[in-house]
């Protein structure tokens, strides 16, 4: 079966309770959001640099740690990947350029 968004966030979950030596992702979240934050910004202007001049395979390395990374952003500031996917889910009805005017509207 392929691996899923919802696999790569329940391991993230397990290895929030593992030993920071051990895990990155636990010394990620020992950090802090704002450390978070900051990996995250930097996967995404590295995943940009990647989409405007990168080769492909370069491209899905960076877009992976993107994911990985946001990921571990929502899990320290507690926001369920459900409630993302929800989000994406309430927005398949309409185009993206209605999404956008209903925001502006609000
Ligand atoms: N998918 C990932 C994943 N993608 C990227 N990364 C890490 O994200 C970091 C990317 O940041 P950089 O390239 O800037 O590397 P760096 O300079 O070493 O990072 P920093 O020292 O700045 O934190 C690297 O250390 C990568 O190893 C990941 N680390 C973990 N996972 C997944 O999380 C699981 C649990 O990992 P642990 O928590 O370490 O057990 C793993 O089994 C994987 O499935």
């Amino acid at each position: 079966m392929a691996f899923t968004l919802d696999d790569l966030d329940r391991i993230i979950s397990e290895r929030a309770s593992a030993d920071a030596k051990e895990s990155y992702t636990r010394a990620l979240l020992d950090a802090g959001s704002v450390r978070c934050a900051k990996k995250l910004g930097e996967e995404g202007v590295e995943a940009a640099l990647a989409t405007a001049s990168g080769t492909k395979v370069e491209l899905a390395a960076e877009a992976a740690d993107v994911l990985y990374h946001l990921l571990v952003a929502l899990k320290a500031r507690d926001v369920p990947l459900s409630d993302v996917m929800e989000l994406l889910q309430r927005r398949t009805g309409q185009s993206g350029h209605a999404e956008k005017a209903s925001r502006i509207n609000h």
